[in-house]
């Protein structure tokens, strides 16, 4: 795919426009969940644009994935926003490179081995069956606020212990730190940017004294820091107390915003599709679920897996990606010059006609073992991307999923409230603009 630099010059850039000086269409990609789909309206599948100073090139469809994927360090590297950048902080995963990328990979990998997943199951377990509690109670249930504060919880307990999770201060700095993520980078006191520097600051305070009391004092139960804590690397050296302050926060972020939406979206379709809600019942009554759930009957249920599929490919949590080009390469005829961006789309690759006809609908079928609605070539389902960046959390993602999804379904039906507006907002992760007001009937 690459060519030599002579030969790439008589190519042609992707036609597109650059917007404003600096800025380009910044707003508009924050602002629009039809970004992309406009532009590619406009200029074709591959299009050129202006995002946070630089200049981006956008495509999308399975073989662009694979392109992406498959030459990472070779072609292209990993890259975010410069809000993004900053706010994550410069010993995340997300925004470490090459070698130490490697390595602190496979060190935090060791909080989602199936081992860590099923010691987490029954506590991740107990806080969702506390929650659906509650809202089997109220006569409303104003969802997706909700969601994040369970996903929070989960998170939160699973990653950092016990107290965590009653600190009543952590939540709301975490979600003023989550706003500012991708936004414009101007550090004063009134911008998103701003309150979420000051957000991250007391975050990272707190999460030193929960690393220095948790060194005096072990607990006997394992969770991601007790793992971290104890992790070597390949000098055998333990990883710093800045390093373990910006990789929790991260596994915070990533393990909470993601999956409320992608839950959020679940309760969504689900709430206006009760065949399937009922077919997915009906593949837990033959199961005779008891009080206890475990990682294998977990993988009993193949039918509510099409279904978590078909939520996931629907409206992806994460719209898609940013690479760096490290060197100049040529795609579908088209010249990608050294040191701008390209930006894969996940929710463009999903929405592909050649690949899920009527993309529009609703249809866990699509994803029916005996493949027969849908041919599904490689790098068309990537709603956890793919490569050497692939989601390090999508198995604990998975798990709590469809954890939720069996005690929800077990346990009640509901009904999505009138007068309510669904319409998605995108950024940082869709959600239904009303919040999804529902009501709850218990089933017992
Ligand atoms: C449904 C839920 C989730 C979705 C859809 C999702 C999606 C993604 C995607 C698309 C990427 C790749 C971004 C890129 O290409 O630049 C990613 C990366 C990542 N995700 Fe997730 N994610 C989810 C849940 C989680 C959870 C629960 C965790 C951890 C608790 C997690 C941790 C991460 C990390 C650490 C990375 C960065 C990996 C690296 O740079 O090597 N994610 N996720």
């Amino acid at each position: 795919m690459t060519t030599s630099p002579t030969n790439l010059d008589s190519l042609p850039i992707p036609s597109g426009d650059f917007g404003l000086p600096w800025l380009g269409e910044t707003l508009d990609f924050l602002n629009d969940g039809d970004f992309s789909k406009k532009r590619q309206q406009q200029f074709g599948p591959i299009f050129k644009t202006r995002l946070f100073g630089k200049n981006v090139i956008f495509v999308s469809g399975a073989l662009a994935n694979r392109f992406l994927f498959t030459k990472e360090q070779e072609t292209f590297q990993a890259t975010w926003p410069l809000s993004t950048r900053i706010l994550l902080g410069p010993n995340a995963l997300a925004t470490q490179m090459g070698e130490i990328h490697r390595s602190r990979r496979k060190i935090l990998y060791q909080a989602f081995l199936p081992r860590a997943l099923n010691g987490y199951l029954p506590k991740m377990d107990d806080i969702i069956q506390g929650y659906l509690e509650q809202w089997g109670k109220a006569d409303e249930v104003i969802w997706y606020p909700q969601l994040r504060r369970m996903t929070f919880d989960v998170a939160a307990t699973l990653f950092m212990g016990e107290g965590a999770s009653q600190n009543p201060h952590l939540f709301p700095w975490f979600e003023t730190y989550i706003q500012g993520l991708f936004s414009l980078p101007i550090p004063l006191p009134n911008t998103l940017f701003g309150k979420s520097q000051r957000a991250r600051a007391l975050l990272l305070a707190e999460l030193e004294q929960i690393i220095k009391t948790r060194q005096q004092h072990p607990p006997k139960e394992e969770d991601a820091l007790g793992m971290l804590l104890a992790a070597r690397d390949d000098n055998n050296q333990p990883l710093s107390l800045p390093e373990l302050k910006d990789q929790i926060l991260l596994l915070l972020f990533a393990g909470h915003e993601t999956l409320t939406s992608a839950l959020s979206s679940f309760c969504l379709l689900l709430g206006q599709h009760s065949d399937i809600r009922e077919k997915v019942r009906q593949e837990q009554n033959k199961l005779q679920l008891g009080q206890e759930l475990t990682a294998e009957t977990l993988k009993k249920m193949p039918y509510l897996d099409q279904v978590l599929q078909e939520v996931l490919r629907l409206i992806p949590p994460v719209g898609g990606g940013f690479r760096e080009l490290i060197q100049g390469c040529q795609f579908q005829g088209f010249h990608f010059p050294k040191g701008w961006l390209v930006s894969y789309q996940i929710s463009q690759t999903h929405a592909d006609p050649d690949l899920y006809p009527n993309p529009e609908k609703f249809d866990p079928e699509r994803f029916a073992p005996d493949g027969s609605t849908i041919h599904n070539p490689p790098f068309a389902h990537v709603p956890f991307g793919g490569g050497l960046r692939e989601c390090l959390g999508k198995e604990f993602a998975r798990l709590e999923m469809k954890l939720f999804a069996t005690r929800l379904i077990q346990q009640f039906d509901w009904t999505l409230l009138p007068r309510q507006n669904l319409e998605l907002v995108v950024t940082p992760s869709p959600r239904p603009k009303d919040n999804l007001r529902v009501k709850l009937h218990s089933l017992k």
